[in-house]
């Protein structure tokens, strides 16, 4: 069968916890092998953004070109993608691929700097949830998607139907780290819900979980692994590597990649 491959397009975090830093050690923990588009580089740490540098459009089609002509990836995710032109980019590189498609969309950084410009919100709503094959909103992200507050579990089930059925998502998982209680993340695929329930843990060590938790979800579709089982492996590693954070830096620091080694998750499952 070979190495399955997964490419992430992203910004970066020089200090390893989010962005594409954090895609890429998780495609490698997941046992996939990781390659990288980069859209903006930002300077940020546990503490928050300091800049953000956008690349030119035309040199991030060279890096996606230089990647997909060669090494074609089976499967593909996007996380910080700022602008209308690098949305419109990738949904002209992604369109009529049949590679599966996982897209976080990232809006704002935990520590509330903007990672995606305002009028581009409506783009990536447009533009490329058709194309996906998941999206996985955090509750803000999917509140702006729909355009009604989400603050029950009933309202996250009305959203997660929304985004499929009026938005063209192939699935969404609304996670449930925004809201109160457990940790409950809410899949659905057009014909049924289904929950991913954790304890909510007391850390605030939850730099890059987000980015984290999609990149497993690419790796596991990479494998190819169905929907359910991806978001199912994407929930127990998220929900170790935040059990045992790393105690690294001076704000919110990163996840614990290695996590789900210390609890045994099997590798190669299903
Ligand atoms: N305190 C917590 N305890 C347990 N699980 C959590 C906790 N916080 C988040 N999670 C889980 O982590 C995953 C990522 O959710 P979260 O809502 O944190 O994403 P996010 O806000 O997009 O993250 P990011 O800051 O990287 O953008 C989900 O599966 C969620 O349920
Ligand atoms: C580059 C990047 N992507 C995503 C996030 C979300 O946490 C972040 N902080 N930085």
């Amino acid at each position: 069968m070979g190495v399955k491959s997964a490419l992430t397009i992203a910004g970066t975090d020089p200090s390893g916890g989010a962005g594409i830093q954090a895609d890429l050690k998780t495609f490698q923990e997941r046992e996939v092998y990781g390659m990288s588009v980069i859209t903006s580089v930002v300077a940020q740490n546990t503490l928050g953004v300091e800049q953000v540098e956008h690349l030119p459009i035309s040199f991030i089609e060279k890096q996606f070109d230089s990647v997909w002509n060669d090494i074609k990836p089976n499967a593909v995710k996007t996380g910080m993608i700022a602008t209308i032109d690098m949305m419109e980019l990738i949904a002209e590189k992604l369109k009529g691929s049949n590679v599966p498609y996982i897209i976080d969309p990232v809006m704002v950084a935990k520590s509330g700097h903007s990672l995606m410009e305002e009028e581009s919100r409506s783009v990536i709503r447009n533009m490329l949830i058709p194309l996906s094959t998941v999206v996985t909103p955090n509750v803000p992200e999917a509140e702006f998607l729909v355009g009604f507050s989400i603050n029950t579990q009933e309202d996250a089930e009305k959203a997660a139907k929304v985004i499929v059925e009026q938005l063209g998502a192939g699935a969404v998982v609304v996670k449930g780290g925004h809201l109160e209680g457990d940790a409950k993340d809410v899949l659905y695929d057009g014909r049924e819900f289904t929950y991913f329930t954790s304890e909510r843990l007391n850390t605030h060590h939850t730099h890059g979980t987000g980015c984290t938790f999609s990149a497993v979800i690419t790796a596991e579709l990479a494998k190819g692994r169905s929907v359910k089982q991806a978001v199912k492996t994407g929930k127990a590693y998220i929900t170790d590597a935040i059990r045992y954070s790393l105690e690294l830096g001076n704000g919110n620091g990163p996840t614990n990649q290695w996590g789900y080694r210390l609890q045994g998750l099997p590798n190669q499952e299903g």
